[in-house]
């Protein structure tokens, strides 16, 4: 699907920045990419953008982070958005997240979208951790209540989830794949943290927005197997969508080769472990290595995508999967489809959840704003005139020492960003900041100069003169302490127990979907012919539908047109180098 990408503020930037990595890498070309913020630190640091692509707005305080949606002026954005070359796009995504402050803009300039496109608008949604405190968790729930009422469908990543998957466990990479194992993350930077966020982004949605477009070497491509409609129809009117993906590297090396061309015995018993390859997959793309995590039965809509070399993608266990997945969700629309890939050294499945009605961090985040309310009014009723400032605190009291210093050197590191005149640590009051990413940019340097002051202050670039002073520390800088949960100065135990309803994801037992045999438990499912077509049957661990799961009585109406597995392929350049750059889970798929 060919896509405008618009990021809004540090999150949305950066992961936009990644998707537009991603989509060039691939040679598909389908992404157009502009981001926004007030934070110049912010926009210097972006990788791969082209600086025609960086909209910033200078502001007069940029540590006045409350102002900041104040400060962009969206008639401007408009202006910019026109310029583009957005003839062919079938969709607008906005990247954001949710507890910023430029994300106060959406409503704003979807509104002015809306009028100029006809475009369905989608968000991409990351939800804080809880580490970055109450607050920004109440004003996450609010934001994402905003966006709900705005755009099409609300593509959701949690943070909190992904970030202690990817600092705390060290897992197999795979059960049947090479055995290699993911480096324990050890006290990594935000930077770097935030890094490996955005890569988990970019090839969850990435890969799910060119699941219908193909590279330019299109002789190679024979037939679509998933076209932009399709995706387009799976997150349309979708409420809160959820993104599953999951990988395995395929065995390699000569004992695989000559256990392949053994007997005809090998021959079948390789196909068994396709099929329970695809199948173990798929549960992991829905229970683990999903956005966020997830009731499978409380979704309206769901699309299945597996690709990988065409020779181990069973078929056998994709309609496994396919029928696992349409008889689990509540609603009636499934979409699947094949996405064969040349010369990839891995399998991989998407499983895309649309019109989810249960998803616990977000009934969490709900339930910490009700909290931080009350907690809000017996503040005000104590002491009428503090809210303010306990309100800053709330924010950062959650922060380590460690933190707070890496804090001060990643802004350090942002001041060595901004390209100053010499002897910039006694310049004037008036001098003007010519702040230039990248050398060779010329057109749009109107958008990286911060203008004169007029007061005698010096404009504070980093944001960071705040945090060392008494003056709560500023939120907007680049690279700040969000993201990290420190236990330590969590919020209060009771509060959060008390608020915060998890529904258990129901997940099926171990070895429910393990592979070509498997039988049905009692009473769990509603009919038991679920995986007879494809030969496979399921235990009881299945997570026993709700009221809304369909039987066969209870699903009203014709069904809609299933999208029957097609054929394509997509070449892919130079996997092996790629291999090389992705050690862990990196499909090719992506070039
Ligand atoms: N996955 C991911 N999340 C981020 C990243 N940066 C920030 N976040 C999260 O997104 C939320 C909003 O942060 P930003 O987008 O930087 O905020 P902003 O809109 O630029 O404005 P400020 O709040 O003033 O910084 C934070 O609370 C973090 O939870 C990032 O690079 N990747």
């Amino acid at each position: 699907m060919r896509v405008l990408t618009i990021g809004l503020g540090g999150a949305g930037s950066r992961v936009v920045d990644k998707l537009y990595d991603h989509d060039q890498r691939s040679g598909v070309h389908c992404t157009n990419a502009v981001v926004i913020d007030v934070d110049p630190n912010s926009l210097l640091q972006l990788p791969h953008l082209p600086n025609d692509a960086r909209i910033f707005f200078p502001g007069v305080n940029i540590t006045d982070h409350a102002a900041a949606a104040d400060l962009i002026d969206i008639d401007e954005v408009m202006t910019r958005l026109q310029r583009m070359d957005t003839i062919e796009i079938d969709s607008i995504l906005i990247c954001c997240g949710l507890g910023g402050s430029v994300i106060d803009i959406a409503p704003f300039i979807i509104e002015k979208i809306r009028v100029s496109y006809v475009e369905p608008i989608f968000a991409l949604a990351i939800l804080p951790c809880l580490g970055e405190g109450k607050r920004v968790s109440a004003k996450a729930a609010d934001d994402l209540e905003m966006l709900q009422e705005l755009v099409d469908g609300v593509i959701l990543f949690d943070n909190e989830t992904w970030s202690r998957k990817l600092l705390a466990c060290e897992r197999p990479e795979s059960a049947g794949g090479s055995g290699r194992r993911r480096q324990p993350l050890e006290a990594p930077d935000p930077r770097t943290h935030y890094n490996m966020l955005n890569e988990r982004i970019a090839r969850q949605v990435g890969l799910l927005l060119r699941a219908g477009e193909f590279n330019e070497g299109g002789v190679e491509v024979a037939e679509v197997v998933l076209d932009a409609g399709e995706v387009l129809n799976t997150l349309k009117d979708g409420g809160l969508v959820a993104v599953g993906y999951a990988t395995e590297r395929l065995p390699t090396g000569l004992t695989n080769l000559l256990r392949r061309r053994r007997s005809l015995k090998d021959l079948i018993q390789g196909s068994h472990e396709r099929t329970a390859r695809i199948i173990s997959l798929a549960k992991r793309a829905v229970y683990e290595d999903i956005s966020i995590p997830c009731d499978l039965t409380s979704a309206d809509k769901a699309l299945v995508l597996i690709a990988g070399p065409s020779a181990e993608l069973s078929m056998k266990g994709f309609h496994a999967v396919r029928k696992w997945i349409d008889r689990s969700i509540a609603g009636l629309e499934m979409r699947s489809g094949d996405y064969p890939v040349r010369n990839t050294a891995y399998v991989g499945i998407i499983v895309v959840l649309s019109g989810l009605s249960n998803i616990p961090r977000v009934g969490e985040i709900q339930n910490i704003r009700a909290d931080y309310m009350l907690e809000c009014e017996e503040e005000a009723s104590r002491a009428p005139g503090d809210l303010e400032g306990d309100d800053h605190a709330s924010s950062f009291e959650v922060l380590s020492p460690e933190w707070a210093e890496y804090g001060d050197e990643t802004m350090m590191e942002k001041d060595e960003m901004i390209d100053m005149p010499a002897g910039a640590g006694t310049r004037q009051k008036d001098e003007t900041i010519d702040i230039s990413p990248k050398p060779g940019k010329r057109e749009e340097d109107g958008d990286l100069i911060l203008p004169p002051r007029e007061s005698g202050r010096e404009i504070d670039l980093a944001g960071s003169a705040s945090v060392t002073s008494s003056v709560p520390a500023p939120k907007n800088s680049t690279f700040d302490l969000k993201g990290i949960r420190v236990e330590k100065t969590a919020p209060r135990d009771d509060g959060m127990s008390g608020s915060a309803s998890f529904k258990p994801v129901q997940r099926p037992k171990e070895g429910a979907l393990s592979g070509e045999r498997v039988t049905f438990g009692h009473g769990q499912r509603p009919r038991d012919d679920l995986f007879d077509e494809a030969g496979v049957r399921m235990h009881g661990g299945v997570p026993a539908p709700k009221d809304r799961l369909p039987d066969g009585a209870a699903r009203p109406g014709p069904r809609p047109k299933e999208v029957e597995p097609g054929r394509g392929k997509l070449r892919v350049l130079d996997a092996a180098a790629r291999e090389e750059e992705e050690p862990d889970d990196g499909i090719t798929w992506i070039l």
